[in-house]
Formats: structure tokens, sequence, C-alpha cells
């Protein structure tokens, strides 16, 4: 497999070289990936910055068929794409063949969003030259790509939250062109999926500079790509610290920018009484395939189950712990990942009870998973025990009462999801929750798991701190495009000079709002 990294359509070649990792076997994986130094940012980014006015103004035509044309090429790949993203990342060929789908219909998804033109924010204010006291100009206003995106690859979505996945779509979907940071425990893929990009630009035409890849691991490296002056936005999927990194580092340049990172989240699930009274056995079964799903590594996976204590609770506890008993170990994405679930199931140890573990690891690397039970008052007094644990462990909080629940909800930190599970009699309970739960998550669900985000327009994948850094934004779903787009008011311009979006006669046919009317 060719390691060279691509800036900009060459591939580059350096002395410094890194290995993949197997994590099911613990071993190097044959073949050796060029590391890239902050030379390579500097051309990356450059090559970026040179190339995004031309790309900015392509019509929103020409970039959904470059999308459609990236997807194709990902296709293309074939067989190649999912042995070496299995061989890379443990995960199994059907969640890789089903993430790949989930990856190329996001990319078409865009395509067509392109072409519904809602994305350009068109609206237009007409002159009133005769108002009085004083005259009204022409006012018209569009979104323009924000500038270079820096995305970094997820480790636990190879395909979907990584190179061609939902940051670098919205960022090419917007206008804006990308400097990828692959994550160092997938290189193989995202060479590849970088290939297939690099091809869709000159099939379609484009400008080479709008897609580069750096790769090697250390921080230093998304360090100097999120501080370079170029760079305009950045996206971002992984860890609290990581992500927190990443927002102070853009913090403190001369020119602050948005970073737009998913962090962590525990997903809490509130099991209401009447849903327990009627179904705690299947609650307790299904919540388990949620929660080992992947060997966890979801940042949606349900980390924190509230209900009130009883015989209806201990049921739910009995049909999870049984489920649990039989989850068998599966690997984990990477040593580092592996070593600090254990960790935080440590963590979970020293404070909460353990319900029961699953089948023990029979190679390396291989998640067990746990779970856990305490009462509200040791949540309220621990918070360390509602911190995410990335894996296959969760904590059920027995509560006095629903007053309690909702009491200690109110202390959670923001969340990505937060899950109601309803019965006969339980609407007024959940009609109290909702107000505390919209002010902590992104997505409100009822009767069923958080993991599992579809990609579709109304989505939200996002919420307060810490779940991401900007609580108006979703890294899933058509708004998505919006994080990597600003909007621009031209006042009085003569028509010659206004840009198609914004032309009288609508050359582009957008839809307008024009005079406070929806328009096309
Ligand atoms: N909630 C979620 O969705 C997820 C959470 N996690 C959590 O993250 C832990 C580590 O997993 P991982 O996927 O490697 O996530 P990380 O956040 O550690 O790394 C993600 C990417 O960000 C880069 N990065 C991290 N910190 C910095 C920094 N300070 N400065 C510059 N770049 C940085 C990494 O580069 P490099 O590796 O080269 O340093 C990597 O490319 C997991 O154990 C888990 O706890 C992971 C995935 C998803
Ligand atoms: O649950 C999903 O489909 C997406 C989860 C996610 O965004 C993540 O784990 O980083």
């Amino acid at each position: 497999m060719d390691g060279r990294f691509l800036i900009a359509g060459e591939r580059i070649a350096t002395a410094r070289r890194f290995q993949g990792c197997n994590p099911a076997a613990g071993v190097a994986i044959e073949g050796e990936f060029h590391v890239s130094g902050p030379d390579h940012v500097d051309r990356a980014c450059a090559a970026a910055d040179a190339a995004f006015d031309a790309f900015r103004e392509t019509s929103p035509q020409a970039r959904a068929d470059f999308l459609e044309a990236v997807a194709s090429h990902i296709e293309a790949i074939g067989e190649p794409l999912v042995e070496r993203a299995m061989q890379e990342t443990g995960l199994p060929r059907a969640r890789l063949e089903g993430e790949r789908a989930r990856t190329t219909g996001q990319l078409r998804l865009f395509a067509q969003v392109l072409r519904a033109g809602r994305w350009a924010g068109v609206v237009i204010d007409s002159p009133l030259p005769a108002r009085q006291p004083l005259p009204r100009s022409d006012l018209r206003q569009r979104r323009i790509a924000v500038g270079p995106v820096a995305v970094f690859g997820a480790s636990n979505f190879p395909l979907a939250f990584s190179v061609a996945g939902g940051d670098t779509a919205t960022a090419l979907a917007a206008g804006c062109p990308v400097v990828v940071k692959a994550h160092p425990a997938h290189p193989g893929t995202s060479l590849l999926v970088a290939g297939a990009i690099d091809m869709a630009i000159a099939a379609c035409g484009l400008p080479r500079g709008i897609f580069s890849i750096v790769q090697g691991p250390g921080n230093d490296l998304g360090a100097a790509l999120v501080r370079h002056p170029a760079i305009k936005a950045v996206g971002f999927t992984g860890s609290r610290n990581g992500g927190l990194a990443l927002v102070a580092i853009a913090q403190a340049r001369p020119e602050p920018i948005p970073v737009y990172a998913e962090m962590s989240s525990v997903n809490p699930v509130i099991l209401l009484p009447g849903a327990l009274a009627e179904r705690a056995e299947a609650l307790g079964t299904a919540f388990v395939g949620s929660l080992t799903m992947g060997s966890g590594q979801f940042c949606t996976n349900p980390g924190l189950v509230f209900g009130v204590e009883g015989a209806d609770l201990d049921r739910f506890v009995a049909a999870a712990s049984a489920a649990l008993a039989e989850a068998q170990p599966q690997v984990m994405l990477t040593q580092a990942i592996h070593v600090a679930f254990e960790r935080g199931v440590e963590t979970l140890s020293a404070g909460a009870a353990l319900v029961g573990r699953g089948r023990a690891p029979d190679g390396c690397n291989r998640g067990q998973a746990a779970l856990f039970t305490t009462d509200a008052d040791a949540v309220i007094a621990n918070p360390e025990l509602v911190h995410e644990v990335f894996g296959a462990a969760s904590l059920v909080v027995r509560a006095r009462d629903l007053d309690q629940i909702a009491r200690v909800l109110r202390t959670l930190e923001g969340q990505l999801t937060a899950t109601l599970h309803l019965g006969e009699g339980d609407a007024e309970p959940a009609r109290a929750l909702l107000p505390i739960l919209e002010r902590k998550a992104g997505r409100i669900l009822a009767n069923g798991w958080p993991t599992g985000v579809e990609v579709a327009h109304a989505m939200v994948h996002g919420g307060p701190w810490p779940a991401t850094s900007d609580p108006r934004s979703t890294s899933v779903g058509s708004a998505a495009i919006e994080r990597f787009l600003r909007p621009v008011c031209y006042q009085d311009l003569p028509d010659a000079l206004l840009p198609d979006a914004i032309r009288d006669g609508n050359p582009l046919g957008l839809p307008r709002l024009v005079d406070g009317e929806l328009t096309r």
C-alpha cells in the first residue's frame, strides 16, 4: 500500500515513517506511512488558501456532482477498503460495510442539500427609495464558505467520521477546502479514502488544493494545523482533552477561529415507572445490546441509567446482568483506548457496586463490558461517576423518587442525547422532565436507544458543553453545513457586481426570502 500522504494532488514521501497496528493481535501491520511535518502543514494550508476563491464560487451543481463523485470513488475501492479498515480497527465487516454506506449516503445527501439551495440563505430586502424620513437601501444576504477547514479524523468511525466523513462532506459542500489530520489508528484506511477524494477532484476538474491530508502520531501536527493562519474553522470528534486542547489553541491565535469539537457524553436514559412495570426484562436486554454495540465505542453509548428503586428496577438490573454475562469481549480500537477503558472501569468500581461484567477477554485489547449501580446521593456527591467511560461501561442510578431523578439530571453536564422510556401513566412525569432534558441535550429520544445517529435533515448530533464546544451546531445531518458558512450582506451593489445567488432573475434558482416572503 502506498503510505505517502497527499498534498494538493501530490504524493509526498518523507524519511520518518510509522506503521499501523492491528489491535486484535497487538502487532504492527505490514507497510509504512510517511510522517508529515510542520512544513507539510504549511504547504497543505497554502494550497487550500490558494484554491479557496475559485472553489467557493463553483456552482452548487458543480459541488453536488463532486460530492457524488467522491462517493462513487470510495465505492470503487471495493473490498480492499473494508479489509484494511477491519485490520486497523478490529471492527467487524458488517459494521464497516454499513459505515461505508452511511459515508457515501452522507456525501449524496449533501449533494441534494446543495441542489435544494436553502443552505445559501438568500434573503432580499427590496429598496424603499420613497420611505420617510429616510429611504431604505437594497439589501441582499447570502452565505459564503468560511475558508479552509481543518478536519480531525475520529478513531471510532474510520469512515463516517474520518477522512471523507461528516466534517469533510459538509466543509466541501459549503465550498471550503479541507486539510485532514488523519487519525494514526487507521492510516491505511485514511489514505485509501484520501486517494478517492483526490481522484474525484481530478475527474471533476476542480483545483487540487481543495483537499490535502497530513499524518503521523503526536499532537504537534494537529496543533500546527489549527494554528495555521489559513485555517478558518476546525471539525473534531474525539476525547474531551483533545477537543479542549484544540479549542484553546484556536482561541490563542492572533485570529481566533471556531472549533466544532464533539467530545464526551454519557447519554442519560430514564426508565419511567410505567415502562419498568410493563417491560423491565425487555428493557434490560435491549439496553445491553446498545451498551455493547461496537465494544461501546460510541459517543452516544448509554453510560448512565436512572430508575426509581424497587422491584421493577431490580428486574431490569437482573435482566441486564444476565444479558451482560453473555456479552462477548470485543476488540477495542487501540491499546490506549483499551487502557483508558479499564481505567474508567476502575474509577466506577471505586465509587459504585459492580453488577456484572461480560465474558472474560480471550485476546489482547478486548473490552470486557461492565455494569455498575449506585444511589442518586452518591452521584450527587461524586460527579466523577458520571464522566464518560469510552467503551461498554454503564452505571444504573437508583433514585428514591422521580423528584430525585430530576435533581440529579439538573446536575449533569451537557449531553449529546437523553432518552425516556415511557409506559402507562408516564406522560406526566415525562412532561415534567422534558424542560430539564432540553437544557442538557441535543437530541431527546423516547422508547429507543441513543446509539446509531440517523443522517437526516432534522438530526441534531450536538449539545451543550462538554458534549460539544458549540451548542448551536450539529455535526450530523443537513444543518451540519451551517458550521462552515457565514452570512454576508450586499448593500446597494449594482446587479452586474452581485454574485449569481442574489442577482435579479435568480439565475441559480435558489429559494429566497424576498421582503419576508419565501419564493424561488
Ligand atoms: N466521545 C467520543 O466520541 C470519543 C471519545 N474518545 C475518547 O478519546 C480517547 C482517545 O481516543 P482518540 O480517538 O485517540 O481521541 P483523541 O482525542 O486523543 O485524538 C483524536 C485526534 O486529535 C488529535 N489530538 C488529540 N489531542 C490533541 C492535542 N492536544 N493537540 C493536537 N491534536 C490532538 C489526535 O492526534 P494524535 O493521536 O496524533 O495525538 C487525533 O488525531 C478515548 O479513550 C476516548 O476516551 C475517542 C473517540 C470518540
Ligand atoms: O452513534 C452514532 O451513530 C454516532 C456516534 C458518534 O458520533 C461517535 O461515536 O463519535
